[in-house]
C-alpha cells in the first residue's frame, strides 16, 4: 500500500505553497508591484511561482554566482530574483523575444531597482545566444523559454557556463505530460527530447526536481556541467 496516495488538486498544491510561503518568504511590495504590472500589461501568468523564484535566488547565493544567463525574461520576475542574488558588480544577462514582454521588463527592472545589473537582448534566444562571447563564463543558466528548442539552449549553455556551474531547466516534468508518450505538444516533445539528449551526455550531471505548488505539478532539470 502507498504511503500516502494523493488525490491532490492544483487548489490543494496552491494552498500548500501558499501555507509555507506564509512562514518562509516575507512580504516583498517590490516583487508584488512587478507582478502587478507584468498582469496589468497583459502578459500571460506564467512566471516561476514565488516560492520557486526563492529557490532560484537561494541556488545563485549558494554557488556564489556573479554571471548568470537567462532564456525567457516575461516581466522579469525571475530575472529580478537573479540580480537580486548577484554581487553589485554581478550581470544577469536574459534573452527575450516578445517586445511587449521586453518593455514591460525593462519597466519592472527599474521598479526593483536593479537595471544597472541586468543586460536584456529583444529577439529570438537562438539568434541572440550565438553572439554571446562573454569573457568570463557564465556561473548559472537558467532556461524557461519555448521548450522545442530546449536541446539548442541546453547546448548553448554548456558552450557559455563555466566547469562546475549550475544549468537549471524549467518546467520539466510539466503535470506528469512529459513522462506520457501518448501527449505529443510542443512542450512535452521538447523537454522529452532534451531527456533523451541528456542521457548520452557526458559533459554534465543532471537530476530532476519535481515541484508542486501555485504552478501545479512540474519540476526543474537540475545539471552541472564538469
Ligand atoms: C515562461 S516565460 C518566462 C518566465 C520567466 N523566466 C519568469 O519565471 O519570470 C517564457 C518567455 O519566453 C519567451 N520566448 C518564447 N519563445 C522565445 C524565443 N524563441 N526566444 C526568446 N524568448 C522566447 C516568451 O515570450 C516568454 O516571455
Ligand atoms: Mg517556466
Amino acid at each position: 500500500m502507498a504511503f500516502y496516495q494523493s488525490t491532490a488538486t492544483i487548489q490543494d498544491w496552491t494552498r500548500s505553497e501558499k501555507f509555507h510561503n506564509s512562514f518562509l518568504l516575507p512580504k516583498d511590495d517590490v516583487l508584488d508591484s512587478v507582478t502587478k504590472h507584468s498582469k496589468d500589461s497583459g502578459l500571460p501568468d506564467i512566471a516561476v511561482s514565488e516560492a520557486q523564484g526563492k529557490f532560484l535566488n537561494l541556488l545563485a547565493r549558494s554557488i556564489g554566482a556573479k554571471r548568470i544567463l537567462e532564456i525567457g525574461t516575461l516581466g522579469g520576475f525571475s530575472t529580478i530574483h537573479f540580480a537580486r542574488a548577484v554581487p553589485a558588480d554581478g550581470n544577469v544577462t536574459t534573452l527575450e523575444f516578445d517586445p511587449l514582454h521586453a518593455k514591460v521588463a525593462s519597466e519592472n527592472f527599474k521598479r526593483a531597482g536593479v537595471e544597472n545589473k541586468i543586460t536584456l537582448h529583444v529577439g529570438r534566444a537562438a539568434d541572440s545566444l550565438v553572439t554571446l562571447h562573454p569573457e568570463k563564463k557564465f556561473d548559472l543558466v537558467f532556461i524557461d523559454a519555448d521548450k522545442s528548442s530546449n536541446v539548442t539552449y541546453f547546448t548553448e549553455a554548456k558552450r557559455l557556463i563555466r566547469s562546475g556551474g549550475v544549468i537549471i531547466v524549467d518546467n520539466a516534468v510539466y503535470e506528469g505530460k512529459v513522462a506520457d508518450p501518448e501527449v505529443k505538444d510542443s512542450w512535452a516533445i521538447g523537454t522529452r527530447d532534451l531527456l533523451s539528449f541528456l542521457k548520452d551526455d557526458k559533459e554534465v550531471e543532471a537530476t530532476t526536481i519535481g515541484t508542486a505548488g501555485v504552478r501545479g505539478f512540474d519540476g526543474f532539470i537540475y545539471a552541472i556541467r564538469k
